[in-house]
Order: structure tokens, then C-alpha cells, then sequence
């Protein structure tokens, strides 16, 4: 090896103890002798440590936070490439044959597949798998792809051919599509590019990566037999360069962003520790993680809200999904708590269901709080239907001021109706409001009710209110829609 002149080998010391300083000053330097000069240069050590460190897949921030995460991840895909196809020559015995035998040639001859002109078909290498996309029910979460980030279809078989026609030659078998599925509500796009679909429904799907078309193959033949078989044939190659088909097309890669929007009719919206899951719990089949305590939620919980059975036969049109979404705190709409991101899951919703704690020292400044931040996120978010929920009106402090409140969050807001018509448009959600306006000036809730939603009481009521709005909301939507032959 060539000596390495000595400014190079200093250089590259202090490159090397300036790596390891970086590894290990965070574990050491509480320690009472350490000296960046006395390190020595273990590199390999350190090399080995830190890619693992950087490795998102590896990284514990996943798992400690997974309500960063569960909405949004970025995915390889790939595509099978195509199965081979094969450079066939004609069994041998049929020239053998040719000599004497004129009916065996004439059976032999009859037995490889042909097309309806006569032509032979050859087999052809196996399609390789495609990759897609759907929404399953079954699914909440895109947590589970930080951990598998990466898909990769099957590759389509190969002309099993000892390179001899055979009649018993097949084509390659074709690869089964790799179908992944995804939540309800899964926003599907190229990484940093173009939407490719929308998975709002169960069952909608993207072909996202077409697996490869597997090779043809050729006759191979003695120059003197060439013209006249490949008349015979209908997909023998006619152009030298095109012998490369013979083997299979690959299979395309494409890195994917996946975005998870909650798709519900009604958004629960509050502070931390207002009831929302509770009431959730109380008013459907969910189970979401109901704690003393702030931020239970991580994630969106949804729950089905069945019809009302007084409606008869028409019980099924009230019926509803319903999301409970994590607490919002000020400055949420900036990211602060767990807001920002979930903010963006109220863009979905029909109706807002504003839940309050009637027990808290000041509910009617913790509700407008709440209304503050989604004018912020969003104003648009302001002008739809919604009730209000003074939850906790079994403690006496709630019982007590329930009235006086009631009145007051009635007033905060303006007479102007609300048509409801907010999910017909997809708008972007936006961060800031072009044109300043007070929370006055938005709709004032359609109901406000106290409730208890742990004991039970008075419920029923916030339950007729909800399907209230639910149904002025489709109301004012079908009087939108254009009529007929206009
Ligand atoms: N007394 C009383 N307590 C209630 C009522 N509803 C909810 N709680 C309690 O309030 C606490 C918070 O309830 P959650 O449903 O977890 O509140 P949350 O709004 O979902 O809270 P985050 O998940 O932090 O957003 C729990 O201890 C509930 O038992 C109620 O009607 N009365």
C-alpha cells in the first residue's frame, strides 16, 4: 500500500476522533476526565453504530410516538418483472419423420398449438404482479408501514422450456397481484407528486405498480429454414434487436405517500379531558381509551352511530359515523399538543360536535379557545353545522351554571344560516383566513345541550340533535343539487 504522506494521515486521525467525539460525547460528557485528545481512533465502532442510529425503521421515536406517525408514511413499491420467454427449436424427430413417415409428420405436426391462419403460437413468459392499493375496513392505522416501508410483487414464471417445441409447452404462470391494504380515507400520491387516488370508500383500490409482460419466444432455425418458419409463426420476431423480448420486461418501482384522512359525518371536537371519548363510547360500539387524565386519545377513534329506530323504515338514512379526535390546546392549529395533525381530519366531517366540560373553571373561554383554533387551521372549519355538548352536568358545580351558560354559548355567533354545504368542496386546508373575522361572525350552534354523557343523562336529547344536524345538512345539500333537465 502507498504511504500516505503525513498531512493526510493527520487529517484523517482527526476526521476519525472527530466522528467518534460526535458518537460518544452524549454518553460521556458528564464524566469527570474526558478529553477530546486522549480518544482513540476505534472507528470501526462507531461507523457501525451510527447508521443503525439514523435508520428510521430502528428509530424508537416510532413507537414512543405513535400519534405522529399513524396518518402519514412514505412507501416503496415494486412491481414484478416479467417471467422469461424461450428460444424454442422444432423437435427433431420431425425432420426424421419428414423422410418417410408422411402421416406421422402430418400428426406431429398437428399436435403444437396454432392459431385460427394456422401459425404456431409459442408460449410466452408469465405477466408479473401488478401492485395495489384498497381501502379495507379493517384497517385504522398506516402505523404498521414505518415498520414494512417496502412491497414487492412476484416475478411471472418463465417458459419452462429444455429449449425444445414441445405441445406440452405452457406459458410462464402470470404473478398474482400484491394487493396492501390501507385505512378508509387513505389519501394515495407519488412521493412529493401527483394524487393518484382517493380511497374514500371500503373497496376503492389504485393500481399503483403494473407488473412487467413476461418475454415471447423464438423459433430458433437454420438460416436456410428461417424465412419460412417464421411465416409459420404468428409471434416470431421480425427484427434482429428485437430478440431482447425474449426475456421478460422489467417491473417499475415507485416511492408513494400514503395520508390518512378520517372519513366520519360527525368530528367530536373539545379540550383534553372533556369527555369525548366518552361520549363516544356511550353513543356507539366504540372503545376508545377513556383516562383521567389529558391526551388519552393519540389517534382517531371512530364509531358507528345506528339509525333512530322512531324513523321506521327510514331509521337507516340517520345513521352515521363518528370520530373522536385527540384534544385540542391552544396554539394547536401551530402544532402545539397533537393538534395540527389532526386538524386536518375534521376536513370530512358533515357536522362538528363541540364538547365541553360544564365542570371546568371557565367552559365558555375553554370553548372558544377550541373555536379559535380550527378558525385558525381552517376558517371554513367555522361554518359548519354544529351543537354544542355542556358535558359533566351530573357534578353540582356544572348542574349549577348550566343555564347561564347554555345562554351565553348561544349567543356566540351570528343568526346567519348554515346550508351545510361544506363536503361537497374539497378545499385545501389552509392555515390562515384571507379575511379576518371574529368568531361572532360565524354561525351560531344549532343546539347547545347538557348532558352526561358517564351517567347517562339527558343523552337521548344530544343524540336527536345530532341526527337534527345530520339531516339539515343532507337537506340543504339535495336542495343544492341541480334538478333535473335544468
Ligand atoms: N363526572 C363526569 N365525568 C366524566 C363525564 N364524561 C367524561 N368524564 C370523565 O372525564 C375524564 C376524561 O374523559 P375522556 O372521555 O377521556 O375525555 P377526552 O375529551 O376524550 O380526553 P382526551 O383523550 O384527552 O382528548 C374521564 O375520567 C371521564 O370518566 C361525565 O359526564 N361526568
Amino acid at each position: 500500500m502507498a504511504a500516505l504522506p503525513s498531512s493526510s494521515f493527520l487529517s484523517l486521525q482527526f476526521g476519525i476522533r472527530k466522528l467518534f467525539f460526535i458518537h460518544l460525547l452524549p454518553e460521556r460528557c458528564c464524566h469527570r476526565n474526558d478529553n477530546y485528545d486522549s480518544f482513540r481512533p476505534y472507528t470501526v465502532k462507531c461507523r457501525v453504530t451510527r447508521p443503525k442510529e439514523a435508520s428510521p425503521a430502528n428509530s424508537s421515536s416510532f413507537i414512543r410516538e405513535p400519534h405522529k406517525y399513524f396518518d402519514q408514511v412514505i412507501i416503496t413499491v415494486r412491481s414484478g418483472d416479467g417471467g422469461h420467454g424461450a428460444i424454442l427449436s422444432l423437435p427433431k424427430q420431425r425432420s426424421a419423420n419428414s423422410k418417410g413417415n408422411d402421416k406421422d409428420k402430418t400428426r406431429k405436426k398437428s399436435s403444437f398449438k396454432r392459431d385460427f391462419d394456422g401459425s404456431l403460437i409459442l408460449p410466452t413468459g408469465g405477466h408479473g404482479g401488478d401492485v395495489v392499493i384498497y381501502a379495507d375496513e379493517g384497517k385504522d392505522s398506516l402505523l404498521e408501514f414505518h415498520a414494512k416501508g417496502r412491497f414487492n410483487a412476484k416475478r411471472g414464471g418463465n417458459v419452462d422450456a429444455m429449449c425444445v417445441l414441445t405441445s406440452q409447452l405452457h406459458d410462464g404462470f402470470a404473478a398474482p397481484t400484491l394487493r396492501i391494504p390501507v385505512p378508509i380515507g387513505t389519501v394515495v400520491k407519488h412521493k412529493r407528486g401527483k394524487l393518484l387516488a382517493d380511497l374514500a370508500q371500503p373497496g376503492d383500490e389504485v393500481l399503483v405498480a403494473r407488473g412487467g409482460h413476461g418475454g415471447i419466444s423464438l423459433l430458433e432455425a437454420p438460416d436456410h429454414r428461417k424465412k419460412r418458419l417464421m411465416a409459420l409463426t404468428t409471434n416470431v420476431l421480425r427484427d434482429d434487436n428485437d430478440k431482447v423480448l425474449v426475456l421478460g420486461q422489467p417491473g417499475e418501482e415507485v416511492s408513494l405517500e400514503l395520508i390518512l384522512r378520517v372519513v366520519a359525518d360527525v368530528g367530536l371536537v373539545g379540550l383534553p379531558n372533556a369527555g369525548k371519548s366518552t361520549l363516544l363510547a356511550a353513543i356507539t360500539h366504540a372503545k376508545p381509551d377513556i383516562a383521567d387524565y389529558p391526551f388519552t386519545t393519540l389517534m382517531p377513534n371512530l364509531g358507528r352511530l345506528d339509525g333512530d329506530p322512531t324513523l321506521g323504515a327510514a331509521m337507516y338514512s340517520s345513521e352515521a359515523t363518528m370520530a373522536d379526535l385527540p384534544g385540542l390546546i391552544e396554539g394547536a392549529h401551530l402544532g402545539k399538543g397533537l393538534g395540527r395533525n389532526f386538524l386536518r381530519h375534521l376536513r370530512r366531517t358533515r357536522v362538528l360536535v363541540h364538547v365541553v366540560d360544564a365542570a371546568a373553571e371557565d367552559p365558555v373561554n375553554d370553548y372558544r379557545t377550541v373555536k379559535e383554533e380550527l378558525r385558525m387551521y381552517n376558517p371554513e372549519y367555522l361554518e359548519r353545522p354544529y351543537i354544542v355538548v355542556l358535558n359533566k352536568i351530573d357534578l353540582p358545580e356544572a348542574r349549577d351554571k348550566l343555564p347561564s351558560l347554555t345562554e351565553e354559548i348561544s349567543r356566540i355567533g351570528s343568526d346567519k344560516v348554515n346550508n351545510g354545504d361544506n363536503t361537497g368542496k374539497e378545499r385545501e386546508d389552509h392555515p390562515a383566513p384571507k379575511t379576518e373575522k371574529e368568531i361572532e361572525d360565524y354561525p351560531a350552534p344549532l343546539a347547545v345541550v347538557g348532558v352526561s354523557v358517564l351517567k347517562g343523562i339527558k343523552v337521548n336529547g344530544m343524540l336527536k340533535e345530532i341526527r337534527a344536524a345530520l339531516k339539515k345538512c343532507s337537506d340543504s345539500n339535495k336542495a343544492l343539487e341541480p334538478s333535473e333537465g335544468r
